[in-house]
């Protein structure tokens, strides 16, 4: 017997259900497995139609479910999961995808379209192994797989379905019906795993467990997929595909679990046994509030509660949570269970550091930028080992703030010093500054800082004023009204405009070999990249691409001064045209690239830009799209969200609302890359 074994393997490790699903916590409890439920907050909104078949829409709804719980935890529960389970199931019927009725008359549509004929469910289930590393980040490997069932519905009259409406069954349950409770009558048969409707393939999990834990060979549908997250939210997921790369480590031999599998094809509560393995040590202890958003709690419902605490002391039905969890019990009532801390409980260490780590981020930027633009670090990069008044003499500067300044960036990790005989401090860069902060490291973030103090801290010092207009806040930062930010900030003066083009060079530079080598793009051979400025894009898309050429289209006033920014060696495959890309012909090319375009524009312009390249493109023309991706919830990365607060009069997207926008412009979206990198990418093809 295989399950025992496999499902035994997952001993000692904290599982985490990510599913508000009673019937998949009953499913895996009665298999035996220990784990916790943290219900995903994903909202199930992606686009149906850019998934190629049906399945893949349930797989990859699961995939953003267990990976966004894997991404919470860290943050809201403080510690790491081992492996997060997700799991998404829906009904396909006629072409159509059947989810869960919003609706009676929903449920109705739904039940009888399915009436007298085959359906598949399908469950796509993604399984998320997290490695914790050293440096607080998180490697995350993906194992992907769907069931699919075939299941036939009897003839049923209108009375019927109406009488089965009414039960309250169908409303939290995907196509409509639950096949293990009334919903059975309706059935003439099922082709496939029964459990796999009812919400989990516990039988595919488990050979999916096998070859995870057991090391046998990859089957053909499981997908791995690595990503790395980072703990401040942000996602940079490199995709691996098939054939899987490093399975986890084989887990040292455990003791098995101690709660007996429960046979039953008809799942209770009863022997659920909840995981608190790992948690006392990492989480006070809460008190779980039980209520009903209906009023009185059914029997069933406190036995789904019950079942949570079982196991654990009966102390007040304590036991370790720390989350409001919706749960759905089987007669479709909403339990919230509202967890609370204990009065008397002390601020975490770790909450109160974040918290005054975001009360200081602004005076260690602003330190970061003063000493950019004081030369520091240039100057201990010709001459390293002087002291603070060595320094100060240089930059011309005081003497004690020149010293406060060296000292809060070794307290930054940007300089290291070093105590002389005579008691004086002398400094010298980290790698970091180094790597980023030179003027002429190949790297270079200078520009960009240079742009960040000039042009978006001003900004940002009017953030209450944004957030009270809901507008852009050039006029009190600039002391000038402006109507298009580029002609009448960045580029009203010849200064402003090489600054501009500085910061856009050095942010290109960084980002630039990430979207560059995200896809392949062997079939292209002529690109134009749309905004492309200095070109400093242009030239890591040819160097990853042997048979490219770009184009560079940009404003006369960005193009004049283009040579300025001509890298070292180059072979002619980058050129330049001016023009503007809202009122001019668009240069010939197979490819254009978007890159940190779109977010700046508000919706009309987008689309006039996305007509005309639309307009440009010939069928199997390709867009390459770069931008930061939000979170499918908006809940991150922050980076995206701060920069929102800028109120540009453009917006941050996800990649499924990008998706939309390029689909509604005859784009399909055919790959997505959060890449290693400040920059997600999307590759677009013209249909
Ligand atoms: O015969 C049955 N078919 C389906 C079900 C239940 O339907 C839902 C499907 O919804 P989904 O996959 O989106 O999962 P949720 O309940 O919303 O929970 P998540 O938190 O995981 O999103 C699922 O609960 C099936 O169990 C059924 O009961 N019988």
């Amino acid at each position: 017997m295989v399950l025992n074994p496999v499902i035994s393997k997952l001993a000692g490790k904290l599982v985490v259900l990510a599913s508000a699903s009673p019937r998949r916590l009953e499913i895996l409890s009665n298999a035996g497995l220990r784990f916790e439920v943290v219900p995903s907050w994903f909202k199930e909104t992606l686009d149906k139609g850019l998934f190629k078949a049906p399945h893949e829409y349930a797989v990859e709804t699961a995939k953003q479910k267990a990976l966004e719980v894997a991404r919470r935890m860290p943050f809201k529960h403080l510690k790491t999961p081992d492996i997060v389970i997700g799991a998404d199931t829906i009904v396909t019927v006629d072409g159509m995808i059947l989810e869960k009725p919003v609706d009676k008359e929903d449920a109705y549509r739904m039940l009888s379209s399915l009436s007298g004929k085959e359906h598949s469910v399908f469950t796509g289930v993604a399984i998320v192994v997290c490695h914790e590393k050293e440096n607080e980040e998180v490697d995350y490997q993906l194992i992907e797989f769907y069931e699919e069932t075939k299941v036939k519905f009897a003839d049923l009259s209108d009375n019927m379905l109406w009488e089965y409406i009414n039960s309250g069954e169908p409303m939290d349950k995907a196509g409509g019906y639950g096949i293990q409770a009334l919903g059975g009558m309706l059935v003439e048969y099922v082709h496939g795993d029964f459990l796999n409707v009812v919400g989990f393939p516990l039988n595919h999990f488990c050979k999916q467990l096998d070859l995870i834990y057991n090391r046998c060979t990859s089957s053909a549908d499981q997908e791995i997929v690595s990503v790395r997250l980072s703990h401040n939210g942000s996602h940079a997921t490199s995709i691996l595909t098939q054939p899987p790369p490093g399975l986890p480590a084989q887990s040292s031999p455990s003791p098995s679990s101690k709660a007996k599998p429960n046979p039953s094809s008809s799942p209770t509560p009863a022997n659920y046994t909840h995981h608190t393995q790992n948690s006392s040590s990492a989480n006070p202890v809460h008190k779980v509030k039980r209520k009903s958003s209906e009023g009185e709690v059914d029997e069933s419902s406190w036995m789904l509660v019950n079942s949570l605490s079982k196991h654990t002391d009966d102390r007040e039905a304590e036991f370790i949570y720390n989350t409001t969890l919706p749960l759905v019990t089987s007669s479709g009532q909403v339990i919230e269970l509202s967890v609370t801390e204990h009065e008397d409980s002390e601020p975490k260490k770790d909450d109160l550091q974040r918290i005054i780590d975001l009360m200081d981020g602004f005076k260690a930027s602003k330190a970061l930028f003063t000493a950019s633009k004081m030369c520091v670090f240039d100057l201990l990069q010709s001459r390293p080992g002087l002291d603070a008044a060595q320094v100060a003499q240089e930059i011309k500067a005081s003497v004690k703030g020149t010293a406060c300044l060296l000292e809060a960036c070794v307290s930054l990790g940007l300089l290291t010093s070093k105590q002389r005989a005579c008691q004086k401090s002398v400094y010298e860069n980290t790698d970091l500054s180094s790597h980023f902060l030179l003027s002429d490291a190949p790297f270079s973030l200078r520009g960009y800082i240079q742009h960040c103090n000039d042009t978006v801290w001003p900004l940002f010092s009017h953030l209450e004023s944004a957030v009270r207009e809901g507008a852009n806040q050039r006029e009190k930062a600039f002391g000038k009204t402006s109507k298009d930010m580029f002609q009448d900030t960045f580029y009203n003066s010849q200064e402003a405009k090489l600054r501009f083009m500085n910061a856009m060079h050095s942010i290109a530079k960084v980002t630039g070999r990430a979207v560059a080598t995200a896809f392949d793009l062997s079939s292209f051979k002529t690109a134009c990249d749309l905004g492309g400025c200095t070109g400093a894009m242009a030239y890591e898309f040819t160097k990853a691409h042997p048979g490219l050429s770009v184009t560079v289209f940009d404003l006369p006033a960005v193009v004049e001064m283009s040579e300025h920014f001509l890298p070292l060696h180059t072979d002619n495959r980058v050129s330049f045209v001016a023009g503007d890309f809202f009122k001019d012909e668009l240069p010939k090319a197979d490819l254009y690239i978007l890159a940190r375009i779109l977010h700046d524009w508000p919706d009309e312009k987008v689309g006039i830009l996305l007509s005309k390249i639309a307009n440009a493109c010939t069928a199997g023309c390709g867009l390459l799209l770069s931008e930061i991706f939000l979170d499918e919830d908006r809940r991150g990365p922050s980076r995206g969200l701060l920069q929102a607060l800028s109120m540009s009069e453009g917006k941050q997207r996800s990649a499924t609302e990008y998706g939309l926008l390029l689909k509604s412009h005859g784009f399909i979206t055919a790959h997505v890359r959060h890449t290693d990198n400040l920059l997600d990418a999307m590759l677009c093809i013209k249909v």
